[in-house]
């Protein structure tokens, strides 16, 4: 049984795609650059198949075949500057090989009605065919389908034409048909042995643009993952705020930082009073509501350098740098108020919603966070002990 064709295998005999959808894509990734060197190899044909006007006058000289094969010449060289224009404009092989296989013709129609025009100069004219035939095959860019039966058309035009007006042998017809045979094999097996290689290339860069794709995006999935991973790790999941393992690392780093540049530094212990009886009250959701809240409030009153985090169930850890007592008292106020002016939900009126504050003020290089927080956690426990609602400072 025949398998099928892979999208990347290219035909034996055609040097195309076996799959259509894949030449046509090829096709379309060197329009722009087969427009222009198909337009560019017109040109210089159509120049050089005019210029052969010169040698047809020193073989004829001014009689009426030379200015039959002037003319003829003339409209050649004009259907193929006219051609080359169209192409130029218009010429994507993919929807119309036939527009990239007429000039070839009337090229080749050209070089066949030289013969009976010149019917003494075969041998310059075999030669010319010769080259003709090659310059189809590999200097203007084309399909091999269509490169194979223009060339073919001028092969068997010229053979037919020179027998008929050349008066040739048997023997030298022969001769010359061997000739093009011969230059029509190796045309067609280059341009073959060129179009399989431009396409498989063309796979290779194609699947290497793929896998570069695959690679991206299993890169920004992976990136994407990491920041779940690393928020995960860091974040409270109910208030978004830093969780105490990574508040305790940014507040350490700060606390360093101030102590070296001999800037005072305050922590905050803040607890919601009374919050058990918030949650008997309302339920465990409006507990939760209530802690978000406060979250929020605390995290608008920071400015840009300061760190907060929750320490633990309705208990929240503000640190600020370069603060001092009397600041940082001012701070605990305002935010204490802050709270108190929280709008609540629907049901929730008769809450008095309030929180305690114990501060903490690092006064020299040798305090730590850790004494630091347990000092702050002592003026809590002062200010709920004296009747919550508070902001209390620990003394030295
Ligand atoms: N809704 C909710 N409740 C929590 C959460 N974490 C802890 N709690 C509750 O918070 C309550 C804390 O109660 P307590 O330690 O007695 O403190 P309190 O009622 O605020 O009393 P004071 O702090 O002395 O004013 C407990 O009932 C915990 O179950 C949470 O994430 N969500």
């Amino acid at each position: 049984m025949a398998s099928r064709p892979t999208p990347d295998q290219v035909h034996w005999l055609t040097g195309q795609f076996c799959e259509d959808s894949k030449e046509v894509t090829y096709q379309r990734s060197i329009t722009s650059r087969v427009q222009f060197e198909a337009c560019l190899s017109l040109i210089v044909a159509a120049c050089i198949f005019g210029m052969f006007s010169i040698s047809d006058y020193s073989l004829l000289g001014l009689t009426k075949e030379y200015y039959l094969l002037v003319a003829m010449r003339c409209v050649v060289v004009v259907l193929c500057l006219s051609l080359a224009l169209i192409i130029y404009r218009w010429g994507g092989y993919a929807d119309s090989a036939w527009l990239h296989a007429l000039p070839l013709w009337v090229l080749a129609t050209g070089i066949i009605l030289i013969v009976p025009l010149r019917p003494d100069s075969l041998s310059t004219q075999t030669t010319a065919v010769v080259v003709a035939t090659m310059a189809f095959y590999l200097l203007i860019p084309n399909l091999l389908k269509v490169v194979t039966l223009a060339s073919l058309y001028l092969s068997a035009g010229f053979i037919v034409s020179a027998v008929l007006f050349a008066d040739i042998t048997p023997m030298t017809t022969l001769r010359i048909a061997l000739l093009l045979i011969m230059a029509n094999a190796v045309g067609f097996f280059a341009l073959l042995r060129l179009e399989s290689l431009q396409r498989k290339q063309f796979s290779l860069l194609h699947e290497e643009r793929h896998q570069n794709c695959k690679l991206l995006k299993e890169i920004a999935h992976r990136k994407s993952l990491e920041t779940q991973l690393r928020t995960l790790a860091e974040r409270d999941a109910l208030t978004g705020l830093n969780n105490r393992g990574h508040f305790i690392k940014l507040a350490t780093a700060l606390l360093h930082r101030s102590q070296h540049e001999n800037m005072p530094f305050s922590l905050f212990m803040i607890d919601v009073d009374h919050f058990k009886k918030i949650n008997d009250t309302w339920g465990h959701s409006h507990g939760d509501w209530v802690l978000t809240k406060i979250a929020e409030v605390c995290s608008q009153s920071l400015r840009p350098m300061d760190v907060i985090g929750r320490f633990g169930g309705e208990e929240f850890v503000m640190a600020l740098p370069n603060t001092g007592p009397e600041d940082a008292q001012m701070v605990a106020e305002q935010l204490k108020k802050q709270v108190a002016e929280l709008p609540l939900k629907e049901g929730m009126s008769e809450l008095c919603l309030s929180i305690t504050i114990g501060i903490a003020v690092a006064h020299n290089e040798k305090t730590t966070l850790e004494s630091l927080i347990k000092q702050a956690d002592q003026m809590l426990y002062v200010g709920k002990r004296d009747g919550r609602n508070k902001v209390v400072m620990f003394q030295i």
